[in-house]
C-alpha cells in the first residue's frame, strides 16, 4: 500500500462501508439522482477585445450567467495551451507519487497540511468525498524562480489565470453599477489559493454510487477551474442537478459565496459537487479568487459585513460541530428578509403583494417520488399539508422549493427564483409591508 498513489479510502472509511445499507444512498441528495447534461452558458471572451458594442454584449452575458447559472464557461480566455498543459502534467506527476509522499508533502516544496483527501468528518457515506487534492496557498508558491518545476508551473498557471479573474470580478462589479478598484486591491496574487483536485476511479461505484466532491458552495469570490474531459462535475439550475458535458477549449467560471454577498445576491453562489467515476481517474485544477483575511465583505443589506477570516473561521467551526458547511446563511443581517430594497439601486417603487410571489415544489429529481409541479396555494403555504399533485411519498423532512418572483423589480436582490433547499418539517412563508419571510420550523 506503501507504494500506491490512492489514498487508503476503503480501509479508512470501512466502518461507513459496513454500516451502510443500499439505501442509504438512496436519499434526495444522493448522486444517483437523475441529471440532465447541458450545456453551461458559453462566452467568448474575444468579444471583450472588439468594439464597445460586442464588449458591452459580452459584459452583459457574464453577468447574466452570473445571476442565471453561477456557472459559466469561458473560450478565448487568454490562458495559453501550454500554460494549462504544462501546469497539468505536473500535477498529474505530483498526485502519481506514492500517497505516503503526499501525506508527508516530501519533494513537493509545499507546506505541510495543504495535501487533503476524503472527508475525515464524514459519519456516513453520502458525506465523503472520494478525492485527494493539495490546497496550495499561493505564498508557497509566489517567487520561486523557477527552482522546482511544479512551483514555477503552479506560479505560471496562478499569475496568468488572476488577470482573467480580475477582469471577470470587474465586469461583475461594472455591471450591478459598481465600478470599482476593491478586486485589483484586496484580491493579489498572495491572496489566492489553488486546488489540483484528483478523482481516483472509485471502484464501488456499484452498489455504493459516491461523491467524488460532496456538495457545496465555493467560499472565494470566484473560481477558475479548467478540468480534464472525463466529467462528473454537476450543478443546482432551478432545483435540479445539471452535468456539465467537458468543453476542452473552455474553462469555466464559478461564482462564490463572497461575490454572492457582496453583490447582495445578485450573483449566485450555487451548490455544485463531482460525481465518482468507477472506471476513469479524472483531474481538475481550481483557481480560488480571494481577498487577504482581513478584507471585510460589505453587502447592501442582506447580509452582515464579516471579514474574509471571519468567513473562513465560521465555516471550519461549522464543519468541526455539525459536520457541514453552513455558509452565506450564518451572515444573513436577518432571517427576515425584504425582497424590495436591497438591490443598491433606487428603492422600487412596488410593493411586494402576493400575486408577486409563486412558491412551487420543483419537478422532481426522483421520478416517482414527486411527480408534478404546481403552484402551491393559497400563499402562504404549508407544505406538509399541500394540495393534491404531489406524491405522498415524498421524504418529509427534505423539502426542495422554489419561490419565484413574478415581477422583475424584485429579481435584483432575491433572483428570479430563490431556491430552498432545506431539512425541515414546515416552511411558512409570510409576506407583509413589502417583505417576504422564510420561516422553517
Ligand atoms: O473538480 C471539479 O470539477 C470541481 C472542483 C471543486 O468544486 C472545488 O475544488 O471546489
Ligand atoms: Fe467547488
Amino acid at each position: 500500500m506503501g507504494e500506491s498513489a490512492d489514498p487508503p479510502f476503503e480501509t479508512t472509511y470501512k466502518n461507513l462501508f459496513s454500516n451502510s445499507p443500499d439505501s442509504t444512498l438512496q436519499k434526495d441528495s444522493g448522486p444517483e439522482l437523475i441529471v440532465e447534461e447541458s450545456e453551461l452558458p458559453l462566452i467568448d471572451l474575444n468579444q471583450l477585445n472588439l468594439g464597445d458594442l460586442e464588449k458591452q454584449a459580452c459584459q452583459k452575458l457574464i453577468a447574466q450567467a452570473s445571476r442565471e447559472w453561477g456557472f459559466f464557461q469561458v473560450i478565448n480566455h487568454g490562458i495559453s495551451r501550454d500554460v494549462l498543459e504544462t501546469m497539468r502534467a505536473e500535477q498529474v506527476k505530483l498526485m502519481k507519487k506514492p500517497f505516503l509522499d503526499k501525506t508527508n508533502c516530501k519533494d513537493s516544496n509545499l507546506s505541510a497540511g495543504s495535501y487533503r483527501w476524503g472527508t475525515p468528518s464524514a459519519t456516513s457515506l453520502e458525506h465523503l468525498s472520494w478525492s485527494e487534492a493539495f490546497h496550495v496557498s499561493l505564498t508557497d508558491v509566489l517567487g520561486s524562480g523557477g527552482h522546482n518545476s511544479l512551483s514555477s508551473r503552479m506560479e505560471q498557471f496562478a499569475t496568468t489565470v488572476l488577470k482573467l479573474a480580475q477582469t471577470l470580478a470587474d465586469i461583475l462589479a461594472e455591471e450591478i453599477g459598481d465600478k470599482t478598484c476593491f478586486f485589483k486591491e484586496t484580491c493579489l496574487a498572495s491572496t489566492c489559493y489553488l486546488r489540483l483536485n484528483r478523482y481516483p476511479p472509485c471502484p464501488l461505484i456499484h452498489p455504493y454510487k459516491m461523491f467524488g466532491i460532496i456538495p457545496h458552495t465555493d467560499s472565494d469570490f470566484l473560481t477558475v477551474l479548467y478540468q480534464d474531459n472525463i466529467g462528473g462535475l454537476q450543478l443546482v439550475k432551478d432545483g435540479r442537478w445539471i452535468a456539465v458535458k467537458p468543453n476542452p477549449q473552455a474553462l469555466i467560471i464559478n461564482i462564490g459565496d463572497l461575490f454572492q454577498a457582496w453583490s447582495n445576491n445578485v450573483y449566485k453562489s450555487v451548490k455544485h459537487r463531482v460525481v465518482a467515476n468507477a472506471r476513469n481517474e479524472r483531474f481538475s485544477t481550481a483557481f480560488l479568487f480571494c481577498p487577504s483575511s482581513d478584507t471585510v465583505i460589505r453587502s447592501r443589506g442582506l447580509y452582515k459585513s464579516f471579514s474574509f477570516g471571519e468567513y473562513r473561521q465560521q465555516v471550519q467551526q461549522d464543519v468541526d460541530v455539525f459536520g457541514h458547511k453552513i455558509g452565506l446563511s450564518r451572515f444573513l443581517a436577518s432571517r427576515r428578509t425584504s425582497a424590495a430594497g436591497h438591490t443598491g439601486q433606487p428603492e422600487p417603487k412596488l410593493t411586494l403583494l402576493r400575486r408577486h410571489v409563486r412558491v412551487f415544489i420543483p419537478h422532481s429529481l426522483r421520478p416517482g417520488r414527486i411527480i408534478k409541479r404546481r403552484s402551491l396555494g393559497p400563499f402562504p403555504t404549508d407544505p406538509v399539508h399541500r394540495r393534491g399533485g404531489v406524491n405522498g411519498r415524498v421524504n418529509p423532512t427534505m423539502w426542495r422549493f422554489v419561490v419565484q418572483f413574478t415581477h422583475p423589480v424584485f429579481w435584483g436582490s432575491m433572483g428570479k427564483n430563490s431556491i430552498y433547499d432545506e431539512k425541515v418539517r414546515r416552511i411558512e412563508a409570510t409576506i407583509d409591508d413589502g417583505g417576504l419571510a422564510l420561516k422553517s420550523a
